[in-house]
C-alpha cells in the first residue's frame, strides 16, 4: 500500500471522530440518533470545509497526544477515549502527509466555536458529504460504525486521482 511513499519523512498529522452515541432509548446499543461531531474549519489545510476536528503532529509529540491538543484547541473538549481506527497517505501537488485517524466516544466539556473552527454535530447517517474531502465518502462511515483501514489518496487540482483502499485491517504503516 505505502511501498512507494516515504512514510517516515512525511509530515505527521491527525482526525479525530467523535461519536456520541445518542440517547439509546431502547437500551439495545443501536444506531438511531448516533451523531459525529465535525468542524468548518476557519484556515489552514482544507479550510472552508468539513472535517473531523485535528492537525499536525509537532515535534516530540505522540500522535495520541496530538489528537487530544488539537481537540481541545480546536473545540475547547477533552477527548477521553481515542482509539486508532485507520491512517492514509494523503499525496497531492500542495502539501504531503500521513493521517492519523482516531476515533472516540467520551468527552469531557461542550463543543465551542474557536478562531479556528466552527464545530457543529450532524446524524452519522447525514454527512454533508458535498462540502468535505471527497475521499471521506470511502472511509468515514466504516469508522463510525467502528471499522478500521487504511489508505493512500492521490490528488491534484483538488480532486482524488488515486484512491486505494482496505479495511478491516491494523491502521498502522
Ligand atoms: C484526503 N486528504 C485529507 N482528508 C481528510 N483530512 C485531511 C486530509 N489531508 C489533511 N487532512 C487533515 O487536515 C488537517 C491539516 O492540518 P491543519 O489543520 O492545517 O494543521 P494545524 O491545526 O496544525 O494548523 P496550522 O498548521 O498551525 O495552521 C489535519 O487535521 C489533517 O488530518
Amino acid at each position: 500500500m505505502f511501498e512507494d511513499d516515504p512514510v517516515d519523512d512525511l509530515p505527521a498529522a491527525t482526525l479525530c471522530h467523535l461519536v456520541d452515541r445518542g440517547d439509546d432509548p431502547g437500551g439495545d446499543g443501536g444506531a438511531a440518533g448516533d451523531e459525529t461531531l465535525l468542524i468548518r474549519k476557519k484556515r489552514g489545510v482544507g479550510s472552508g470545509q468539513w472535517v473531523g476536528p485535528g492537525g499536525k503532529v509537532e515535534p516530540g509529540e505522540t500522535v495520541e497526544e496530538c489528537v487530544v491538543r488539537e481537540v481541545r484547541e480546536e473545540v475547547g473538549i477533552d477527548v477521553l477515549d481515542p482509539e486508532r481506527a485507520g491512517v492514509f497517505v494523503y499525496r497531492s501537488d500542495g502539501w504531503d502527509a500521513v493521517v492519523h485517524v482516531f476515533r472516540a466516544t467520551e468527552y469531557a466539556g461542550t463543543p465551542e466555536e474557536t478562531a479556528e473552527a466552527d464545530p457543529r454535530w450532524f446524524p452519522v447517517d447525514d454527512l454533508p458529504f458535498a462540502e468535505m474531502w471527497q475521499t471521506d465518502r470511502e472511509w468515514l462511515p466504516h469508522v463510525l460504525d467502528g471499522g478500521t483501514f487504511r489508505g493512500r489518496f492521490v490528488y491534484s487540482d483538488g480532486e482524488p486521482r488515486e484512491v486505494r483502499m482496505e479495511t478491516g485491517v491494523t491502521p498502522s504503516l
